[in-house]
């Protein structure tokens, strides 16, 4: 048995435009992600967030499966355009309406709301004005913040301001891959550090509250592939990592990451505003990275502005999103933290999990073994770096359902419960009543 501590909160995690659909219902605006997807060739199959798990109708269903789960806290994301449709101006009372029910309703079942203010869904509005490129977005999202800590602020625990700022700064603005579509160096920098003082700024706000108030960024351990990818390493280590902890945690930029992007738009007051005190870091993890330099002749070109490329080992298993199933790199990521960070608060795993190729068998179950191997091996990894003395306080699994998974669309599944998108019918997968049981125990058997 891998008990974990005493008041350790398990949870499970979603976000408003990857399950809740009603794209247009009851005054919500666009998001960059509405326009993104409805860019062809931007996401697989064409396929948009327009309904996804129909969830923003079905949230009471979806939340009796939380009680089945017996889960203690359910982290999930409001949807900025259905609260200010314009990014800012006119509030949209019925979407402060709809969330007050669910986090009243999530109180009701016993069950801890973790709500995140941004999940990647800007409104298109800002984005028409530069949106994360354009600093008056800071303020766009610290008024987000107190129309939402007016509406809510008495009622919930526990509040991120972001979700994985560099994938929204370095995927979104940098390559392309993701909402809004732009590829520009220069404006994923602005963007990463816009995020970062957006965040700053509403912290404040937001402990306003009766809430606890954290940040949740997604955390890799970078390794070279042979010795001499070693600086190139470093690089993507800064980047991926470095860029955005250093400022939260110590208050600057790394010097290293400073010189090499050549970076100087930080204003009087952005930094210390940044390093704004935490009661908590969230981290989402999923994999290691694995980097060759640029002069090497390897696909991937994943960070060409650093002259580097991630490399996938062929001797290591994967997921179907093609990243690497490697346990002991969430340990040696939060043992990482520990000993860089010495002002690191208590941390949350806010993501963790995985996709695969998931089969509804002719007797209608869904036997994912491959995901209950993948989750236990995480939080044996997580238990190992709690007895190495992180201060470890919840694990959040990766999804409560199958959801649109970005880019990936509808053919990524992570959720511990399917979802037939035809039918919008749920199904419990294998992994869901594993994930029961251990959430029952406490830990793993
Ligand atoms: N890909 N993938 C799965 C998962 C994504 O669905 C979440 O929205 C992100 O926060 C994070 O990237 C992780």
């Amino acid at each position: 048995m891998r008990a974990m501590p005493e008041g350790f909160r398990w949870g499970v995690a979603t976000a408003a435009y990857q399950i809740e659909g009603s794209v247009s219902a009851d005054g919500r605006g666009p998001s960059i992600w509405d326009t993104f997807s409805a860019t062809p060739g931007a996401v697989r199959h064409g396929d948009t967030g327009a309904i996804a798990c129909d969830h923003y109708r079905r949230w009471k269903q979806d939340f009796a499966l939380l009680s089945e789960l017996g889960v203690s806290a359910y982290r999930f994301s409001l949807a900025w355009p259905r609260i200010l449709p314009e990014g800012t101006g006119q509030v949209n009372q019925s979407g402060l309406d709809h969330y007050r029910r669910l986090v009243d309703d999530l109180l009701a079942r016993g069950i801890e709301p973790v709500v995140t203010l941004y999940h990647w869904d800007l409104p298109q509005a800002l984005q028409d004005r530069g949106g994360w490129t354009n600093r008056a977005t800071i303020d766009a999202f610290a008024r987000y913040a107190e129309v939402v800590a007016e509406a809510l602020g008495d009622r919930v625990p526990r509040w991120i301001t972001l979700n994985e700022p560099w994938v929204s700064s370095f995927v979104g603005y940098g390559s392309g891959r993701h909402a809004p579509g732009i590829a520009d160096g220069r404006s994923a920098l602005l963007a990463a550090h816009h995020l970062l003082c957006a965040h700053g700024a509403a912290v404040p706000v937001l402990r306003e509250t009766s809430g606890q108030v954290g940040v949740t960024v997604n955390l890799s351990p970078v390794r070279p592939v042979t010795p001499e990818d070693a600086d190139a390493a470093r690089r993507v280590d800064g980047c991926q990592n470095r860029w955005f902890l250093d400022p939260l945690l110590a208050g600057r930029y790394p010097e290293d990451m400073i010189e090499w992007y050549g970076f100087a738009d930080a204003e009087p007051g952005d930094l210390e505003s940044i390093a704004a005190p935490l009661d908590f870091l969230g981290v989402n993890y999923y994999t290691r990275t694995w980097v060759a330099s640029g002069d090497r002749d390897v696909p991937h070109p994943v960070h060409p502005s650093l002259d580097a490329h991630q490399v996938l080992p062929e001797k290591l298993p994967r997921t179907l999103m093609g990243w690497t199933i490697e346990p002991d790199g969430l340990r040696e990521l939060l043992v990482r933290l520990r000993t860089d960070y010495p002002g690191l608060p208590p941390v949350l795993i806010t993501e963790n999990g995985a996709a695969f190729d998931d089969y509804v068998d002719p007797e209608g179950g869904v036997d994912d073994e491959e995901r209950i191997a993948f989750l236990a091996g995480h939080l044996s990894a997580l238990a190992d770096a709690i007895d190495a003395g992180v201060d470890v306080r919840g694990y959040f699994c990766w999804s409560l359902l199958d959801n649109f998974e970005w880019a990936e669309g509808y053919g990524r599944r992570f959720g511990l419960y399917h979802v037939d998108y035809a039918t919008q019918h749920r199904l419990a997968k294998a992994s869901a009543r594993w994930y029961a049981d251990v959430v029952k125990r406490n830990g793993l058997p």
